[in-house]
C-alpha cells in the first residue's frame, strides 16, 4: 500500500504517542518516532539537525511534560519552560525546515478558568487562567498560536492544533504522584479491593465536572486529521461533547472493577477548574465523534493496568 509520507512523532512513547502507534492507521504512514533520549526536544540544535534529516512530510507534535494537578502545582517552572522549549523548537524547526503540515496537540486547560462551558476556540485568551495549571497552559497557548501565526504568513504552510479534552487509556501514568483522574481512580480502586479495603478517598467534594476521552479515541482523531489537514480548521477541539462529575468517574469505576465500597471526600485536596466542557460544533462540522463509551474505556485501561503497569 502507498503510504501517505513520512511522519515525524514527537511524544511516540507517550500515552497519547502509543495509541497513535498501536492504532491502524499509523500503517498508512512511515513514522519516525524518536524518544526523549534520541532527541531532547528542548535541545533547539539538536531540533534542527534532527528535522533537516528526516525531513518529514508532516509532524505531530504529542511530547510534552504532562501530568494532573498535583503535578502541575508541584512544578510550574517546569511544566511552563519545559513545553514552551520543546513546543517552539519542533515547530520553528519544522517551518524553517520546509515542513508544510504540522498537527500540535494542545489542552483544554489553555482555557480561561470561568469561561463559559461549553468551550469555543474563539474562548482562548479572554481570561485568566486556571492557577493549578497556568504554566502548562501558557505553554500551550504560546505554541498554538505560533502554528497560528505561521499560517497566517504561509498560506502554504498549514499548521493546525487541535485541542483534547482530559485523555485517559492504555500506557496511562498510574503513580498518584504524576496521574489524572482516571488513571488515579484506577489505581485507588483497585488496590482498595485486593487489600479488603472499604472506602476510598476522592479529592475535593466530587462535584468538579470532567470530560475524559479514551486515548485510542484521540489517536483515531489525530490519525485522520493527519490525512485531512488542509481541510481542518487552524483550532479544533477534540472532545466528546458530555461530562460527568468526579463522584460519577468514582462509581463508574467501581462498578467496572467490582468494588462496593464507600467513598470519602478529602476537601484539603485541590480541585482546579470546576468544569471544562469543551464545544464540539467545529468537529462535529469536519465529522469526526469519539467512538468508545466511558465503561469500555474505562474497561480496556484496566485491562492494561492488571496486564502492564502492574508487572
Ligand atoms: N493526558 C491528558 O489528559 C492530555 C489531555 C490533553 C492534551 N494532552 C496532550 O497530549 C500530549 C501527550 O500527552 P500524554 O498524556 O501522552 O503525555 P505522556 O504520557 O506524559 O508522554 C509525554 C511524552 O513526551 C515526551 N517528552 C517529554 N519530555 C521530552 C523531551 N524533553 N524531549 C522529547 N520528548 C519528550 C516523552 O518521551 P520519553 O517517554 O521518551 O521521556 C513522552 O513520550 C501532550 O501534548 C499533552 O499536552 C494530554
Ligand atoms: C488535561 C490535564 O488537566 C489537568 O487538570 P485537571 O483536569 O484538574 O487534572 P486531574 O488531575 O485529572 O484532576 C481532575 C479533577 O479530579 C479531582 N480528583 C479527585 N480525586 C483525584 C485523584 O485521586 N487524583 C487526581 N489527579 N485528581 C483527583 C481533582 O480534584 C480535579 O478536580 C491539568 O493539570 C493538566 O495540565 C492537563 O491540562
Amino acid at each position: 500500500m502507498a503510504k501517505n509520507g513520512r511522519l515525524l512523532l514527537t511524544g511516540g512513547s507517550g500515552m497519547v504517542g502509543r495509541n497513535i502507534l498501536e492504532h491502524p492507521l499509523s500503517a498508512e504512514w512511515d513514522i519516525v518516532a524518536p524518544t526523549s533520549r534520541e532527541l531532547d526536544l528542548t535541545d533547539a540544535n539538536a531540533v534542527n539537525e534532527y528535522v533537516a534529516e528526516v525531513q518529514p512530510d508532516l509532524v505531530v507534535h504529542a511530547a510534552g511534560q504532562v501530568g494532573g494537578i498535583q503535578a502541575n502545582m508541584a512544578h510550574p517552572v517546569a511544566f511552563l519552560e519545559r513545553n514552551t522549549s520543546m513546543g517552539r523548537n519542533i515547530i520553528m524547526a519544522s517551518y524553517q525546515s520546509g515542513v508544510q503540515k504540522f498537527l500540535n496537540l494542545a489542552s483544554t486547560c489553555m482555557y480561561p478558568r470561568a469561561a463559559p462551558n461549553p468551550l469555543s476556540e474563539d474562548m482562548i485568551l479572554t481570561g485568566e487562567l486556571e492557577p493549578t495549571n497556568e504554566g502548562y497552559a501558557l505553554a500551550k497557548i504560546m505554541a498554538t498560536r505560533l502554528c497560528q501565526y505561521i499560517g497566517r504568513e504561509d498560506e502554504a504552510a498549514q499548521y493546525k492544533t487541535l485541542i483534547p479534552c482530559n485523555l485517559f487509556g492504555r500506557h496511562d501514568k498510574f503513580d498518584p504522584k504524576h496521574s489524572h483522574l482516571l488513571p488515579a481512580i484506577i489505581h485507588k480502586v483497585h488496590l482498595a479491593k485486593t487489600n479488603g479495603e472499604d472506602t476510598v478517598e476522592i479529592w475535593g467534594d466530587g462535584t468538579a465536572r470532567r470530560e475524559f476521552m479514551y486515548a485510542g479515541d484521540l489517536a483515531d482523531a489525530v490519525l485522520k486529521a493527519s490525512g485531512d489537514i488542509d481541510n481542518l480548521p487552524d483550532l479544533m477541539n477534540t472532545g466528546l461533547g458530555h461530562d460527568f462529575s468526579i463522584n460519577e468517574y468514582y462509581q463508574t469505576v467501581a462498578d467496572v472493577i467490582g468494588w462496593k465500597g464507600d467513598f470519602v471526600h478529602d476537601l484539603s485536596k485541590p480541585v482546579g477548574m470546576k468544569q471544562k466542557l469543551c464545544a464540539t460544533d467545529r468537529q462535529s462540522a469536519w465529522g469526526w465523534s469519539a467512538p468508545t463509551t466511558l465503561h469500555d474505556a474505562i474497561q480496556r485501561t484496566y485491562d492494561f493496568y492488571l496486564n502492564e503497569a502492574t508487572k
